[in-house]
């Protein structure tokens, strides 16, 4: 059983299904990419999976704890990045971080030594002391970046990890994530940009209309509900890239808001 399994979940907003019937499973070492358009119900879902939502069916659990029935116990044991998170605007990095890394259960020495450690792995020792109101939304990401793995957590859950930073520390995040999951750790990444799904990430989802159309090992592994690559089950040539796959699989699932390439944050191959 992985890290993180979910089965046959469902999550309504009234008479939106906006997670609608979703099975899959992450296991310790992988990085899994949920990847889909807007609206595709990826927020939800990691909603779910951290005890801030309700489920309406289906099971889920997260290192063994049920986040819908123990969600404290649940996020005690994980990260969470959230998409439009941001800082509490009257502390200052070193404040928010002794006060994360307290409710989690750390020491007072060691949450001061991984608040230096994460300062300077992101470059942010020089505003450590200050406001968060009077940081950069960059700035404030990295912040929101250390919060989420202060406590080592075994399970990180990543909306959008990379917004608002600049390329060299997109850069740095990127590998740190990487050595992050080998470490014996998973992280579950949900976004929209399918570059960066292909570069970190060691499986990926793709998710539209609630459910998760198809799956792909990135790897080299055999993926998901792919088979041996040869004569995949689920029909994807195994030469095909990601984009054309989402592109194919997102369409044909008659998705709420249809996508199109200008909604997908794809950059040209160099
Ligand atoms: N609180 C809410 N009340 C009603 N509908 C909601 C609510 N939250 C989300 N939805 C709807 O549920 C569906 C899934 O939304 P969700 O935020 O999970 O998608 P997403 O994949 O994270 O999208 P994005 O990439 O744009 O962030 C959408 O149709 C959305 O409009």
């Amino acid at each position: 059983m992985g890290v993180i399994q979910v089965d046959g979940l469902v999550k309504s907003y009234g008479n939106v299904d906006a997670v609608d019937g979703l099975s899959f499973s992450v296991d310790r070492g992988e990085i899994y990419g949920f990847l889909g358009p807007n609206g595709a119900g990826k927020t939800t879902t990691i909603g779910v999976l951290t005890g801030q939502l309700r489920p309406d069916a289906g099971t889920v659990q997260v290192l063994e704890t049920d986040p819908t029935t123990e969600p404290i116990e649940t996020r005690h044991r994980v990260g969470i990045l959230p998409e439009q998170g941001s800082p509490p605007s009257f502390l200052t990095p070193r404040e928010f971080l002794d006060f994360v890394g307290d409710v989690r259960g750390l020491e007072p020495d060691r949450i001061a030594t991984q608040t230096d450690v994460w300062a300077d792995r992101l470059g942010f020792e020089s505003k450590l002391d200050t406001l968060h109101t009077d940081l950069s939304r960059g700035q404030q990401q990295k912040v929101m970046i250390a919060q989420a793995f202060v406590h080592e957590p075994d399970v990180v859950f990543i909306d959008e990890p990379l917004a608002n930073l600049d390329p060299l520390v997109q850069e740095q995040v990127k590998q740190f994530l990487v050595s992050y999951a080998a470490g014996d750790n998973a992280v579950f990444v949900s976004t929209h940009n399918i570059d960066v799904a292909e570069e970190i990430c060691t499986r990926v989802g793709i998710v539209a209309d609630g459910k998760i159309v198809t799956e792909r090992s990135l790897d080299g592994s055999n993926g998901g509900d792919g088979g041996d690559g040869e004569g995949r089950s689920d029909g994807i040539d195994s030469d095909e890239s990601l984009l054309e796959i989402f592109l194919e699989r997102v369409e044909s699932a008659d998705v709420r808001d249809a996508p199109s390439l200008d909604r997908l944050e794809t950059e040209p191959k160099r």
